[in-house]
């Protein structure tokens, strides 16, 4: 009886010792090692354990502030730096200066972006991650990669698919001023198309071009239905235009990022009759060739910035009163009342 209960025990015992090392094994492979056909950085940006607000808790202010990256430090900068997916999108909407927005930010040490709009959640969704990744210009692990496509806000597929990419990325709107931007949409449209001849009257006939203009509030309305109000950032056109570093440095804050928008970073062009690149700053001659300028001013080219089509009084009185019902929407969704052309303005 003794034996028996010896050998029991001993058995017992070394069933334990195998149970535990089984379960040791099973936490290493499903826990502790990474699969090797998904990279960290896509694992992380599905996992809700990340989000780029983690960042925020540790954000200096900006007296502490040092940016995160030193370009200047090529040695360490070659070890780390790989292309990297956005943890922070542009959406929208077109002819709202998301180029000049998305350009200027570049002038922070911890953004970087593609020159292009890559369009991956409306037109090549189905090339996967690893192609979006490609067409991600080298960032060190302390940058923020900003993509703008202005059509994502458009399409609620797109949505639901920059959901799924990572939920908790960041997303910045301008917005503007919708008589403004039917005018530069419609230069836009004359400048795009070689075989364009309509006239801005017969191309004001059509409701839909004006409704395309001024119907923010429908698109915004999506993104807020997906996303946390957090993680929204709405920006203004004329703000960008007149007082673009307000702006930047409203990003920045979103972003978690140090203070870096100097003064001196942008210079107004009377010519242009914009803000363009101060082209004796550093930052701007390691980035001119990344970006579509005019390398003579520092100003981007004449895509941007065009000349608008007249509009006469009455016309435009008309076209007021048929976007206002569309800005009060707007304005009831965000809090925020633009100082825009209204019907009172005549
Ligand atoms: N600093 C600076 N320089 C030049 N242009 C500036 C700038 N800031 C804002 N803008 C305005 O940006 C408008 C174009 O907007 P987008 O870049 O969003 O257009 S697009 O949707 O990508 O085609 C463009 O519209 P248009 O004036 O109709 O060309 C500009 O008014």
């Amino acid at each position: 009886m003794k034996l028996i209960a010896t050998i029991l025990t001993v058995g017992a015992i070394f069933s334990i010792i195998y149970l535990l090392q089984l379960s040791t094994f099973q936490m290493g492979t499903r826990h502790y090692l990474p699969d090797p056909t998904i990279s960290t950085r896509y694992q992380l940006a599905e996992s809700p354990v990340f989000t780029i607000d983690n960042r925020n808790e540790s954000t200096p202010t900006s007296d502490q502030c040092l940016p995160r990256n030193n370009l200047t430090d090529e040695a360490a900068g070659a070890k780390l730096l790989e292309k990297r997916l956005p943890e922070c999108l542009i959406i929208g909407f077109a002819k709202c200066g998301t180029y000049a927005l998305k350009s200027f930010l570049t002038l922070h040490p911890d953004i970087v972006g593609p020159n292009q709009e890559v369009a991956f959640f409306t037109g090549y969704y189905h090339r996967g991650y690893d192609w979006y990744r490609s067409q991600m210009p080298l960032s060190l692990e302390s940058q923020i990669t900003i993509e703008k496509t202005p059509s994502y806000i458009l399409s609620l597929q797109a949505l639901w698919r920059i959901r799924k990419f990572n939920a908790s990325i960041k997303l910045i709107v301008s917005v503007r001023d919708p008589l403004i931007r039917l005018q530069s949409s419609y230069a836009h449209a004359q400048a795009a198309h070689e075989a364009f001849n309509e006239t801005f009257e017969s191309w004001l006939l059509n409701e839909d071009n004006i409704i395309r203009a001024a119907d923010y509030a429908t698109h915004i309305k999506n993104v807020f239905r997906l996303f946390q109000s957090s993680q929204v950032l709405i920006v203004q056109e004329e703000e960008l235009e007149k007082t673009p570093l307000a702006v930047l440095r409203k990003v920045e804050t979103f972003l978690g990022l140090c203070h870096a928008f100097e003064n001196d970073l942008l210079v107004f062009n009377s010519e242009k009759g914009f803000f363009c690149f101060n082209q004796t700053s550093r930052r701007y001659q390691e980035l001119e060739h990344t970006l579509t300028l005019n390398h003579k001013t520092g100003c981007f080219t004449r895509s941007k910035g065009r000349t608008h089509p007249q509009i006469d009084r009455l016309t435009m009185k008309r076209i007021v009163l048929k976007m206002s019902s569309y800005n009060e929407q707007l304005f009831a969704l965000t809090g925020i009342r633009f100082n825009w052309t209204h019907p009172g303005s005549f």
